[in-house]
């Protein structure tokens, strides 16, 4: 597989329950890769037991590394880079699971299409990340594109604005390798769209001009089926929707995706779905349909709340052993913009969590339980009144087979009248989703939380001074990510570790302890036999 510029990677296609193998070839000069695998629970032999990004090593330069998985369930998911900001750089393609033979989908269609969705700056990573840990810190602002598959639209010359190494990039998008991806249909037919988002950034909102989207299955769980004009969709999130090809024949129709829940100052990226016989060159009689206002929020919760798992699914445990509430914050450290969880900002340890914890190395990470909550008079509609934070790394250790419900909790930005959408995304669990509110979460809230049809999802959304309400079950031995799906804040602090159950994992493979002090360790071991 190659990692080239912002062409998405390859397409992986398999049948739930199959094995599939993945040979990932690091082809850059001096950084190391990590992947993540939307949807995968765990890698299997030799690449054993409860490993994701935060418990690998990573793939040196000139490395190739063989990552072998099952895929458990049919759906659509996606790969990623989750080193440094290498996902927006372009490390990224779909995983696309089909039903296990003899089985069929609850839903009928024709056809289908992947509609990956991504953003693009001109501005290198490597300059954003410089900026994004620089005092004062620089933020990366919103994309010049948003792309669909890698490719998207932008007028070359105002990309020497920026850098000699951006204009030739643009210089390929100008090409006709940049001409979108068109969805060629059949008049009268039902297609599948499989769209998912990987964006650094934006939330977009994506509509289809005179067609309507009935939407069927959200982060590879089926959902009620529920139509909608236009679907939101956050960094992290995966979706499909049925349309019917059942419009006029003789034209063709947008397909246009818009930045929501920030200011955008990005072009709608376009598409067409060409109906045959007309040429896909045909342009649509009407406009490309209009993203709804970037601060229409009502119009994103009432999207958000129609989602509700299909008959059938998995309900979740009626109560919880643990809960953990997180407050979402910007913060300062010692001048330097941070994001931070109950005031830790979390950096990363060189040392993979799940060597050091199954080998107790006691200096690899913070021991210490992270606050499992935060004060009770913190005003989540101010900016903070102390607004520096600290650092940390430790691990919210849970109890194997445990219920765990996580709380998150939006709050005021650094400047006032300020929140923003984070979209939090779970390494290795599904989790239900019970509810979403306004303002601090209270005991009231507790009695609206959905334990009834709670649609099951990896990534959910909170709202600009919201809550969200999760349960999962620590059912998966290992040590997991739980973050903020947006690239930067990520690379900010913007997250916390889960582990549970690794003292059940019989070996750790060797790929996972060669760096950090587990390398070390094994090092010594070597040279003592
Ligand atoms: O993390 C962020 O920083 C900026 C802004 O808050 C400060 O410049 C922004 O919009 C973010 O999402």
């Amino acid at each position: 597989m190659g990692i080239n510029g912002q062409f998405p990677g390859p397409t992986i296609r398999a049948k739930a329950g199959d094995m599939v193998v993945v040979e990932l070839t690091n082809k850059l000069h001096t950084e190391g890769v990590v992947t993540h695998w939307h949807g995968i629970r765990q890698f299997g032999t030799p690449w054993a037991d409860g490993t994701a990004s935060i418990s690998q090593c990573a793939i040196n330069p000139g490395e190739t590394f063989i990552y072998r998985f099952k895929v458990d369930k049919a759906g659509t998911y996606f790969y990623h880079g989750h080193f440094g900001m290498q996902r927006s750089a372009g490390l990224y393609g779909s995983l696309i699971v089909d039903v296990e033979d003899g089985k069929k989908e609850p839903f009928h269609y024709d056809g289908e299409f992947d509609l990956l969705l991504s953003d693009w700056w001109h501005q290198s990573v490597h300059h954003q990340e410089v900026g994004l840990s620089s005092k004062p810190f620089r933020w990366i602002g919103e994309p010049q594109t948003l792309l669909i598959n890698g490719r998207g639209q932008y007028n070359c010359s105002l990309a020497a604005h920026y850098s000699n190494s951006s204009s030739s990039q643009c210089r390929l998008r100008g090409s006709e390798q940049c001409a979108p991806h068109i969805l060629h249909v059949l008049p009268n037919k039902i297609y599948r769209l499989r769209i998912a988002s990987t964006t650094a950034l934006a939330s977009l909102n994506l509509a289809i001009g005179n067609h309507k989207m009935v939407v069927v299955e959200a982060d590879g769980n089926y959902v009620q089926p529920f139509a909608v004009d236009d679907l939101d969709i956050y960094s992290g999130e995966s979706y499909s929707v049925l349309i019917t090809t059942n419009q006029d024949p003789s034209n063709n129709y947008w397909l246009s995706v818009g930045v929501r829940g920030r200011e955008p100052k990005t072009p709608q990226g376009l598409t067409i779905l060409n109906y045959h016989p007309n040429s896909a060159s045909k342009l649509p009689a009407s406009s490309p349909p209009v993203t709804p206002l970037w601060n229409d929020y009502n119009h994103s919760k009432s999207f958000t709340n129609k989602i509700f798992a299909s008959m059938g699914s998995p309900k979740p445990p009626r109560n919880y052993d643990r809960r953990i509430t997180l407050l979402n914050t910007q913060n300062k450290l010692n001048g330097y913009t941070k994001w931070a969880i109950n005031n830790v900002s979390l950096t990363l340890p060189p040392t993979p969590y799940l060597g050091s914890i199954k080998h107790g190395l006691r200096n690899a990470f913070n021991q210490k339980n992270p606050p499992e909550s935060f004060s009770n008079d913190y005003d989540v509609m101010k900016p903070p009144v102390n607004p520096n934070t600290t650092t940390g790394n430790g691990v919210y250790m849970l109890g194997m087979n445990t219920t765990v419900d996580i709380i998150l909790q939006n709050a005021n930005a650094l400047s006032a009248n300020v929140s923003e959408i984070h979209p939090w995304h779970l390494h290795g669990h599904d989790f239900w989703v019970l509810g979403y509110g306004e303002g601090k979460f209270s005991t009231k809230d507790e009695k609206k939380l959905n334990l009834k049809n709670p649609p099951l999802k990896n990534t959910a959304v909170i709202f600009a001074y919201g809550w969200t309400a999760l349960r999962f079950v620590a059912d998966n031995p290992g040590a997991w990510a739980f973050h903020c799906h947006i690239e930067p804040h990520l690379h900010m602090g913007m997250g916390v570790v889960f582990a549970e159950g690794i003292q059940h994992l019989n070996r750790i493979p060797l790929e996972a302890l060669a760096c950090g002090l587990t390398g070390k360790m094994l090092m010594t071991t070597n040279n003592h036999n």
